[in-house]
C-alpha cells in the first residue's frame, strides 16, 4: 500500500474517534437537567419535572432529538445507498517528465473527439511525413489534434471502455489553456482494478514505439514545462564530420560512464557527467548531440537558459527533465546572471547542477560559441568533465564532407566504387587543396555543396558540377565573409539592445580554452586519480589567468567570430591556387 493510502486511512480513524468523542460529550450534556432548563426555560422544565419526575429528561430527549435524528438517519441511509451504487474509478497521473508521457499524449491527441462544453480548443499542429507509393517525395501534412482543456475531462472510447482524460495542473486556479509547468495528464476509467488501465496504456506505448521505431524525441523546455517538440529519425554517427578521433573519444567516454553506476556509488561521487561543446556556429554541436543520442538510444531534452525564469525554476526544470534523455543546456555564453533580471544566476545554476535530484546517471551537455565567456566555476570537473572544441574544418573534415555529398549514387545511394571513385578522389584532393584549413565551418561547406547540387545537377554533363565546385571556391569564400559580417552585425545590434539588462556575475573571470577532450581513464583507480589531478590543475589554471589577458581575449573573440581579415588574404591565395589548378 502506498504511503498516501496509509496516511489517508489513519486520518479516517482519527476523524472517527473525534466524532465518537463528540457524541459521548453530547449525551453527557443532554442527560443534565441544567441543559434542558437552558434550552426550554426554567418554568417549562419545572412543569416537566413535576409531571414526569425522573423521566422528564428521557422524554425531552425523545421529543426533541428524535425528529433531528430521523432526518439525519434518512440522509445517512441515502448516502450509503448512493455510495453502493456509485461506480468505482481508477485513475493515473502522467507527468511530462515520465517516459510514457509522449506516447500517452500522442494517443490522447489522436483520439479526443469531443470535449464537453467546448468553447475553446487547444489544437496541436503536427507535421506528418507521408511516403506515397508512386513517388519517393516525402510530403509534410499539417495534422490538427485536439487536446482536452485544462481541468475539463474529455471522453475517449477504447475497446468498449470510456476513459476520461484531462489536462490538470497542480495549481487549482490555473484555467489557462496554455501549458503550465505544473501540468500533467490524468486518465480515469470505471473499474476497480488498475490492471486494465495499465494494460491499455502499455498498448498505447507499444503502438507509439512501433511507429516511432528508433526515432529520437526532442523535448524542449518552453519556459513552463518540458514539451515534446518532435521526433526525428536517428542521426547516423557517420553523418557528423569532426576532427579525427573526437567522435570516438566522446562516445567511449559516454559508454564507460553508462557502465560506471556502481563505481560512482561506491565512491560516493554524484553519478552524472557534464560535457561542454563549444566553438563557432555551424560546426556540428547540435548534430553531434543528436548522433550521440541516436547511438545510445536516448532522447534529447534541450533548454535555453534564456527561457528559464530564475534559480528555483532552473532546479525544478532539471528535476523534471524527461528521463532517458541527454540534457542540453544551450546558449551558455548568452545567459544573464543577475538575480534581478529574473534569470538564472551563476550560483543558482551551480547549486542546481551540484545537487541535481532525480537525475541519476544524467549526461548534461552545455553548448556555447564563446568559451571565454564561461565562468571558470562552471568548468570544474564534476560540473564539466569533458570539454570538446568543435572548430573550423580541418582537411580531413573537408574530405569527409566531400565524400558524404558526392561519394554516393544520387538515385540508389550506393557508394561509388572502382574507377569512378578514383576519379572522384582526384577531384576531392583538388577541392581540399583549394579550401583553406581552419577557416570554414562544416555547415558552410554543407550549404555550398547543397546549393551546387540543387542548381547544377544535369544528366547531360554530370561531371560539370565538379568544375563548378573547384571554380566556385573563391566566390564561396567571399560569400562566407559577407554572411559572417552580417551575422556579426546582427549579433552586435542584439547585444546592444539587451546590454542594459545584462549584468556581469561577480564570478566572471577569464579562462584559457582547453584544446582537446579529456577522456576518462579506463581503470577505476586511474579514473579517480585523474579526476583529482584535473581538479587541482584546473583550479590552479583558473586562478593564474587573471584580467591581464583581457585585451588578448577581445582580439581572440573577434577573430573567432569573424576572421574576415584573414579570409580576404586567403581568398587571394585561393584564386591564385585555382588559377594554378586550371593551368595544370
Ligand atoms: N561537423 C559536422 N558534420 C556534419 N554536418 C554538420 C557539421 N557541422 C554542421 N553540420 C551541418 O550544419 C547544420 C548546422 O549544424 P549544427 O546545428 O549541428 O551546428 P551547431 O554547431 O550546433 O551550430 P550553433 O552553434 O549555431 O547551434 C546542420 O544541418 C548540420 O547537419
Amino acid at each position: 500500500m502506498s504511503s498516501s493510502a496509509i496516511a489517508k486511512r489513519s486520518l479516517n480513524m482519527h476523524q472517527l474517534k473525534c466524532v465518537f468523542d463528540k457524541i459521548l460529550t453530547l449525551l453527557e450534556r443532554i442527560s443534565e437537567e441544567t441543559f434542558w432548563e437552558g434550552l426550554i426555560g426554567q418554568r417549562l422544565a419545572n412543569l416537566g419535572k413535576r409531571y414526569f419526575g425522573n423521566d422528564f429528561v428521557m422524554l425531552s430527549i425523545i421529543f426533541y432529538i428524535t425528529p433531528i435524528l430521523r432526518t439525519r438517519w434518512d440522509e445517512l441511509v441515502e448516502r450509503l445507498l448512493r455510495n453502493r451504487n456509485d461506480p468505482k474509478y481508477v485513475s493515473v497521473e502522467i507527468r511530462p517528465s515520465d517516459n510514457i508521457y509522449s506516447a500517452i499524449s500522442y494517443f490522447i491527441n489522436r483520439n479526443t473527439k469531443s470535449v464537453p462544453g467546448l468553447k475553446e480548443a487547444v489544437a496541436g499542429y503536427e507535421p506528418e511525413e507521408v511516403h506515397t507509393s508512386d513517388t519517393p517525395v516525402v510530403k509534410s501534412l499539417p495534422k490538427v489534434g485536439f487536446y482536452p482543456l485544462v481541468n475539463t475531462s474529455a471522453e475517449i472510447e477504447y475497446k468498449g471502455h470510456i476513459l476520461y482524460v484531462a489536462r490538470r495542473t497542480d495549481d487549482d486556479n490555473n484555467t489557462s489553456h496554455h501549458r503550465s509547468r505544473t501540468e500533467y495528464l490524468s486518465i480515469s476509467m470505471e473499474d476497480e482494478d488498475l490492471n486494465l488501465l495499465k494494460q491499455f496504456m502499455q498498448e498505447w506505448a507499444d503502438q507509439y514505439n512501433e511507429q516511432d521505431g528508433d526515432n529520437v524525441t526532442i523535448y524542449k523546455y518552453n519556459g513552463y514545462s518540458w514539451e515534446c517538440m518532435k521526433t526525428v529519425e536517428p542521426r547516423g554517427f557517420e553523418t557528423v564530420n569532426l576532427k579525427p578521433g573526437l567522435k570516438e573519444k566522446i562516445i567511449n567516454d559516454m559508454e564507460i560512464f553508462r557502465h560506471r553506476r556502481k563505481w560512482y556509488k561506491t565512491r560516493g561521487i554524484p553519478y552524472r557527467r557534464g560535457y561542454l561543446l563549444y566553438g563557432p556556429p555551424g560546426t556540428g554541436k547540435t548534430s553531434l548531440i543528436q548522433a550521440l543520442a541516436s547511438k545510445l538510444s536516448m532522447n534529447v531534452a534541450v533548454v535555453s537558459l534564456l527561457e528559464v525564469h530564475g534559480d528555483s525554476e532552473f532546479t525544478d526544470m532539471l528535476a523534471d527533465a524527461p528521463s532517458n534523455s541527454l540534457l542540453v543546456i544551450e546558449d551558455l555564453d548568452h545567459y544573464i546572471s543577475s538575480a534581478e533580471t529574473g534569470r538564472v544566476t551563476m550560483s543558482g545554476m551551480l547549486n542546481a547542477l551540484d545537487g541535481i535530484q532525480g537525475q541519476e546517471g544524467a549526461m548534461i551537455f552545455m553548448t556555447c560559441n564563446d568559451f571565454n565567456k564561461i565562468q571558470p566555476a562552471l568548468l570544474r570537473p564534476g560540473r564539466m568533465d569533458v570539454k570538446l572544441k568543435l572548430d573550423y574544418a580541418v582537411r580531413e573534415q573537408i574530405v569527409d564532407m566531400f565524400w558524404r555529398f558526392f561519394g554516393h549514387d544520387y538515385d540508389t545511394f550506393d557508394m561509388i566504387v572502382g574507377k569512378r571513385r578514383d576519379y572522384l578522389a582526384g577531384i576531392c584532393n583538388t577541392f581540399a587543396d583549394c579550401v583553406p584549413v581552419d577557416e570554414v565551418t562544416t555547415a558552410e561547406l554543407q550549404s555550398y555543396f547543397i546549393t551546387l547540387i540543387m542548381e547544377n545537377s544535369s544528366d547531360e554533363n554530370p561531371d560539370g558540377i565538379f568544375d563548378l565546385l573547384i571554380e566556385g571556391v573563391p566566390e564561396f569564400l567571399s560569400k562566407i565573409k559577407i554572411d559572417r559580417e552580417q551575422a556579426a552585425e546582427h549579433a552586435r545590434l542584439k547585444l546592444n539592445s539587451s546590454a542594459s539588462t545584462v549584468v556581469e556575475d561577480e564570478e566572471s573571470e577569464t579562462t584559457e580554452a582547453p584544446e582537446t577532450i579529456e577522456a576518462p581513464e579506463t581503470t577505476e583507480t586511474n579514473d579517480e586519480k585523474a579526476e583529482t589531478k584535473k581538479d587541482v590543475k584546473e583550479t590552479k589554471k583558473e586562478d593564474e589567468k587573471v584580467t591581464e589577458k583581457e585585451d588578448e581575449m577581445v582580439a581572440k573573440k573577434e577573430e573567432n567570430i569573424m576572421p574576415t581579415k584573414k579570409i580576404e588574404s586567403i581568398i587571394d591565395d585561393v584564386v591564385k591556387e585555382v588559377e594554378a589548378v586550371k593551368i595544370a
